[in-house]
């Protein structure tokens, strides 16, 4: 399985920070001081001259880490308000909010008291990883007009209102608006959070910091395998294996052989349809695949000459072909919809699926496979799926349909539990493109591979060019979910080298130089 660093959903943090204070060893008390420590740590490290801060305390413990911002920020020199509640917090919370009040007032958490006063920044302490409902009543009016505030927010965990499990702002459309609110800096403790990846979670927690607040033994120690990591940008590991063994550097065999790195078919369409199959092609053999053959109908054959040299041409027409072509028992890794046509998708299908290859389907197969319920039911753990949303929503629409909804409590269904969803009922790996793409395996692994930064991925071709990708760590032998995973990593690292101005076609050619920082350990 392909490390990364490890997300855990809002109920996993809760059962680790019990299952820590349980130990004996570290008190609720020392968590939330090091909690807050961390956010004004990190508040000093980018205002380093004290000046004027707004705190803004919720009923529970994540008001608690306010309470702490709030006493540490004052202690710095700086001028600090805060806004609270009336309410009767825990013991724990009492005792932070007792500690502020001693050197500190408190104000009431209104829109108005809030817009009374000018701040260099707000700290939005209201709610964390324990918002269970949309908020509402003056709670609901503070957040709205934090959202306009000119102040930067620095939030605390999270962007109060967005739920950590999906990235969905709670009883509001899932739809970008001007009412969600943007934090300049979110500080978050021991790890990230779903709803840090995902939807709007990235556009509004602003710069995410993950603080150590000294859980990681008891999150190490569990028994369970983690089914959750994250390959993502200022995370990413690839996979330890792979570069410990520079299984992508292809050097772990003593006496490598072009067939010891697979043989991948890429199946493409008819006439003057050739193109996106080209791309999947060429990214399979920058990838390392060790053969390519892309495979056009006969009579498409003529399109395909030219670069790259390297590329193998095999015309095949039909079903029956394709059956013949498997005989071949070296080729082990197919690529079937890139420009293929839906017919001819559907067709080939019928001959690949039974042949249970390791099988990327993608473009017009997922459509083929929407429209045949049969070929649904014949998928198997080597495929790989790589729908878009509205390929997913004909695959899957009543899950694309429950994602649809209003979030109205939390924890909201999220693009994670759809794609597991997805996983677990076609038996199939479930690639959702997006610019947060989930990865989910039937057994319930997912991963999640964020790529808010580089929108000019977002180019024709670009879905080609990750089906190839995959295919040709699929012929290399990586297992369908590291190879989707490896993937998606490798297509968001490729763009970003690249730049803005990037299309499809300079993907696969940046490959090489992904390889090389992988390979070199000089991935931050
Ligand atoms: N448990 C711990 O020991 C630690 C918790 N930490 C902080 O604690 C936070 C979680 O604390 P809590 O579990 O108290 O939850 P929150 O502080 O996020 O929420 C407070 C409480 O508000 C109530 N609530 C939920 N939705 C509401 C709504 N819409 N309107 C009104 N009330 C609503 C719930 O009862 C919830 O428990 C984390 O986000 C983090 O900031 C950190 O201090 C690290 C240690
Ligand atoms: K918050």
């Amino acid at each position: 399985m392909s490390a990364g660093c490890e997300i855990l959903t809002t109920a996993q943090m809760r059962a680790i920070e019990t299952t820590a204070m349980n130990s004996g060893s570290v008190t609720g008390l020392q968590l939330m001081e090091r909690a807050g420590r961390a956010v004004a740590d990190q508040v000093r490290l980018r205002w380093p001259k004290a000046g004027r801060a707004t705190v803004l305390c919720g009923p529970g413990n994540n008001g608690s880490d306010g309470f702490v911002v709030a006493r540490l920020l004052r202690r710095a020199g700086w001028r600090v308000r805060v806004l609270g509640m009336d309410n009767r917090p825990g013991p724990d919370a009492d005792h932070m909010k007792r500690q502020w009040l001693a050197m500190g007032g408190l104000e009431p958490l209104d829109a108005a008291v809030l817009h009374a006063q000018p701040a260099d920044i707000v700290v939005d302490a209201i709610f964390g990883t324990g918002l269970a409902r949309p908020p509402s009543g003056p709670l609901a009016e503070v957040l709205e007009s934090l959202a306009t505030h000119p102040a930067p927010v620095v939030a605390v965990d999270c962007p109060s209102g967005l739920c950590l499990d999906s990235g969905a702002f709670l009883g509001r459309p899932r739809q970008v608006s001007d009412r969600d609110l943007r934090a300049r800096l979110t500080v978050a403790f021991d790890s990230p959070k779903p709803g840090h990846l995902l939807e709007r979670g990235p556009e509004c927690c602003g710069e995410l910091v993950i603080a150590d607040i000294g859980l990681r033994p008891w999150r190490e120690a569990r028994t369970q395998q983690p089914v959750l990591t994250a390959i993502w940008p200022r995370f990413a590991i690839p996979d330890a294996r792979c570069i410990q063994d520079n299984r992508l550097g292809k050097q772990s065999s003593s006496h490598p052989h072009k067939f010891s790195h697979g043989h991948a078919l890429v199946l493409a369409g008819g006439r003057g349809k050739g193109g996106a199959a080209r791309l999947s092609a060429r990214a399979a053999l920058r990838i390392g695949a060790g053969l390519v053959t892309i495979a056009p109908p006969l009579d498409a054959l003529p399109d395909h000459v030219g670069q790259p040299d390297a590329l193998m041409r095999r015309g095949i027409d039909d079903d029956a072909a394709l059956h013949d072509a498997l005989g071949d028992a070296r080729i082990n890794a197919l690529c079937i919809g890139p420009g293929s046509g839906v017919n001819r998708a559907e067709m080939l299908l019928r001959a690949a699926l039974p042949a249970r290859r390791a099988t990327v389907l993608d473009a017009d197969a997922l459509t083929a496979l929407s429209q045949a319920a049969d070929l649904m039911g014949a998928l198997h753990p080597a495929c790989v799926l790589t729908p878009h949303g509205g390929e997913f929503a004909r695959l899957f629409p009543d899950l694309a349909g429950h994602l649809d909804g209003l979030p109205a409590k939390g924890p909201a269904y999220s693009r994670l539990d759809a794609a597991r969803d997805a996983a677990a009922r076609c038996g199939a790996v479930v690639l959702l493109k997006g610019p947060d793409t989930i990865i989910a395996a039937p057994d319930g692994q997912a991963r999640i591979h964020s790529a808010f930064d580089v929108p000019w991925l977002a180019t024709a071709g670009a879905g080609d060019v990750l089906a190839g990708i995959i295919t040709g760590l699929l012929a290399r032998g990586f297992q369908p979910l590291d190879a989707a995973s490896l993937g998606a990593l490798i297509h968001a690292k490729a763009a970003r080298a690249f730049g803005p101005g990037l299309i499809a076609d300079d993907l696969p050619d940046m490959i090489p130089q992904v390889l090389r920082q992988l390979t070199c350990r000089s991935i931050r």
